[in-house]
């Protein structure tokens, strides 16, 4: 008998329990700071159509032949930077947040809904923990993203992955997938609650600045909803923080080739400001569910540098959510109102 094309599984009493399953989704990162490690993963990552929109052929000839041969070398000098001894901060942290999540949800509804986190680049895959979960016995599945804003490069190539494994199972879950939460009530206020947090700690600096990672232009000219929800999220955090379109400010960060990227640009905008006489500013990064290269690298440090060279005192960066009390406790919430109707979800918190 010929292998079958589909993945079933073979064997499993069809009668187990029903259960209902959470899969967090995270961009991924390379296994090690290393020209190495990070040549499969950019590979992966930038070969993806979804993140560069180009004549296809075209760009995997530039990709190959150019890219791959110069940046995972200066990629890999940031990663170092950054590197923990438990690993990246990305996946590090991605684990702790699905691990807080598992226990609060498990105080709640004890039982029936299981939490597993995937990288939709590198390892543990999408496909792999779908199918994790569903030799578990899960029969729901919520696809929750860690990109709070949509975009097609993020969310959208998440969607991707999910809807590729789907077509290989032989009896697929029921399935939800969170499409964004940039304006999630829970959500706003995790934020704000952790900046308020972070600033009894600290002090305040003079003005806020809200870092997103930035995508081109050319893709919210075509009708990516990104760039609106980005500006969503920060006129209702700089709102609950009561601060005025003068303490507020936003702009985009991670620019990569020379087409012009969703403005203005993080490094020009904290060198104006330093050059406008702000002399300790403030910078958070609520795009990022979890801290990682772009944060604790390119805002934490090299963006603070800019800052000071240009005549700035000091740039604070304010750390992202991570597994903080009060991202655990909005995802806590927006999962379970994601799960309402399903019976193993049943009732409210
Ligand atoms: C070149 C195109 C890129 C697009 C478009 C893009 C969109 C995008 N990315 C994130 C989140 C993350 N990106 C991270 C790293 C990263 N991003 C790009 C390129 C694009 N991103 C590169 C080449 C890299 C690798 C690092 C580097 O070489 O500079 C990360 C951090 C990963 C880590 O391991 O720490 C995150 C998170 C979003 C949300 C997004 C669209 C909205
Ligand atoms: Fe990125
Ligand atoms: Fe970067």
């Amino acid at each position: 008998m010929p292998r079958s094309h589909y993945t079933g599984l073979a064997g499993q009493s069809h009668d187990q329990p029903a259960q209902a399953g959470v899969l967090l989704v995270n961009l991924g990162t390379p296994d090690a700071p290393t020209a190495a490690a990070l040549r499969p993963y950019l590979a992966q990552f930038l070969g993806d159509p979804r993140v560069i929109e180009y004549p296809r052929w075209l760009w995997l000839m530039i990709l190959h032949g150019v890219i791959l041969r110069t940046r995972p070398a200066r990629s890999a000098h940031a990663y170092a930077s950054i590197w923990t001894p438990e690993g990246s901060p990305l996946r590090v942290g991605s684990e702790k947040l699905a691990t807080a999540l598992q226990a609060s949800l498990q105080s709640i509804r004890p039982g029936p809904i299981r939490v597993a986190l995937a990288m939709r680049y590198g390892a543990p895959s999408v496909r792999a923990q779908i199918e994790q979960l569903q030799r578990e016995g899960v029969r729901r599945l919520l696809v929750l993203p860690l990109y709070p804003q949509y975009s097609a490069t993020s969310t959208g190539s998440v969607i991707d992955a999910v809807s590729d494994t789907f077509k290989q199972l032989r009896w697929p879950p029921e399935l939800r997938i969170v499409n964004d939460y940039h304006d999630d009530e829970g959500h706003i206020e995790a934020l704000a609650l952790s900046i308020e947090r972070w600033w009894a700690a600290h002090g305040r600096g003079e003005k806020l600045l809200l870092s997103f990672h930035g995508i081109p232009q050319r893709y919210v000219d075509a009708g990516d909803p990104y760039f609106h929800q980005c500006q969503a999220t920060a006129r209702r955090l700089g709102a609950r923080l009561g601060l005025d379109a003068s303490q507020l400010i936003m702009s985009f960060q991670s620019r990569v080739g020379r087409e012009p990227w969703l403005q203005p640009y993080t490094d020009v905008t904290v060198q104006r400001l330093a050059k406008d006489g702000v002399r300790r500013l403030d910078v958070a990064c609520p795009g990022f569910a979890v801290d990682c290269v772009e944060t604790l690298e390119e805002i934490a440090m090299q963006n603070r540098d800019f800052f000071t060279s240009a005549g700035g005192e000091a740039l604070r960066y304010i750390p992202s959510l991570n597994d903080s009390s009060e991202q655990v406790a909005s995802l806590t919430a927006l999962i379970l109102r994601h799960m309402q109707g399903w019976p193993e979800c049943a009732g409210h918190p």
